[in-house]
């Protein structure tokens, strides 16, 4: 563990300076592709005009004699796309894996200068990172890279999750964590087979009404993500680094996909993985605070003048945290709004007719 005087220097002689703050650009939902894959490698430019981030896997999901076609098929992709805003990710394999160090050294190497972040799988503790950190720093160096490479891990083991705030502070490359629910359910031996969204089984039921226990008992399904999610928000947000819903296996199933995605929103995360076309708009909706929330915040800070005291506004308490709440809400419409114009119409609209 580095020790705080020397949290920032760099891990390698010539490598850039870590950064001292995770870039604010909009990453409402991280669409994968399998960069081997030609039909979806077509479509990379027109996703790139629809998308916050393109990310091109390597890992789970690209079969093993597909690998050295899915690392080739993104430096191409790379090389030969203007991705305009929108930021290049990738999933390298594993660190356990016989690809990885190949990914890693061809990927800084051939494309370091067109990446953003890179995401590590199966992340069990700091130690995986810091084991990144060093590698990175090495490859930028010999790659002349003057932008230092982000890091982003998955949250897919028990111990990952046991080890979650020690390895969001992990490095100053630390970008954020996404929740990986099919390998965790797997780790923790969960007795779901479903990629992500809720279980029919994991339930409460109303007390009996009767002497009969089967009469008029509503049962109520669980979030069988929340522990963990609640878990990556907090040890994210102590860090400076941002949480993200993985992925909703259920394509075809797009309404519950939306509900995953509103309570991973709503409980503090910042996008969601797209894993289909279909998926983008729903993370978009989702994770763009809505006109009539931005509406609302810009008038309760606009009431409360310097932040400070109570006042009532339509029959509710503000009062200094509230307007912090609000704050939340407004700045991220803010963000968004700079780069989406229609959004920042439809936040517009919306304050003026609360306003009227
Ligand atoms: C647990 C985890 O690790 S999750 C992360 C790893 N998993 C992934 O990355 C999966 C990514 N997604 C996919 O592989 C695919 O979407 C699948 C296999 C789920 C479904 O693929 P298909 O059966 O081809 O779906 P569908 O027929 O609806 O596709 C429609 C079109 O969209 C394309 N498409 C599908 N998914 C994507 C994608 N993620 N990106 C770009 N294009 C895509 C298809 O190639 C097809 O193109 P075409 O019209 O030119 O033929
Ligand atoms: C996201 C991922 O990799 C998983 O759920 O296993
Ligand atoms: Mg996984």
């Amino acid at each position: 563990m580095r020790s705080p005087k020397d949290f920032f220097a760099p891990l390698a002689v010539g490598a850039p300076q870590p950064p001292r703050q995770i870039p604010v650009r909009p990453s409402r939902m991280i669409h994968f592709f399998d960069p081997g894959n030609e039909k979806m490698a077509a479509k990379v430019p027109d996703l790139a005009k629809k998308t916050d981030v393109l990310l091109g896997n390597l890992e789970d999901a690209v079969r093993a004699d597909r690998k050295e076609a899915a690392r080739a098929g993104l430096v191409s992709i790379a090389k030969a796309t203007d991705f305009g805003r929108t930021q290049l990710w990738t999933r390298v394999n594993s660190l356990d894996s016989p690809w990885v160090l190949d990914d890693l050294i061809t990927l800084v190497t051939e494309i370091g200068d067109k990446l953003d972040v890179i995401m590590i799988p199966k992340v069990e503790g700091a130690q995986d990172i810091h084991y990144v950190d060093r590698l990175l720093a090495q490859l930028e160096a010999r790659a002349g890279l003057t932008e230092p490479l982000l890091v982003h891990a998955i949250l897919e083991t028990a111990s990952g999750v046991a080890n979650v705030e020690e390895i969001a502070g992990a490095s100053p490359r630390m970008q954020g964590i996404s929740l990986g629910p099919a390998d965790l359910a797997a780790s923790r031996r969960m007795k779901t087979t479903r990629v992500g969204g809720g279980h029919p089984g994991y339930l409460v039921r109303t007390d009996p009404v009767g002497e009969d226990l089967n009469e008029g008992r509503t049962t109520y399904q669980q979030d069988l993500w929340h522990y963990t999610v609640a878990r990556m928000v907090d040890a994210c947000a102590m860090n400076g680094i941002l949480p993200y819903y993985g992925p909703f296996g259920d394509i075809r199933d797009v309404v519950a996909c939306e509900d995953q995605f509103r309570n991973a929103f709503l409980l503090g995360c910042v996008g969601a993985w797209s894993l289909h076309p279909v998926q983008i708009d729903i993370a978009k909706k989702v994770f763009s605070p809505s006109p009539a929330d931005v509406a609302w915040a810009r008038r309760v800070i606009a009431e409360m003048g310097d932040g400070t005291g109570a006042v009532m506004i339509d029959g509710k308490m503000q009062d200094d945290a509230s307007v912090k709440q609000c704050r939340v809400v407004v700045e991220l419409a803010d963000e968004l709004a700079a780069t989406d114009p229609e959004l920042a119409a439809a936040y517009d609209a919306a304050t003026k007719e609360i306003q009227s």
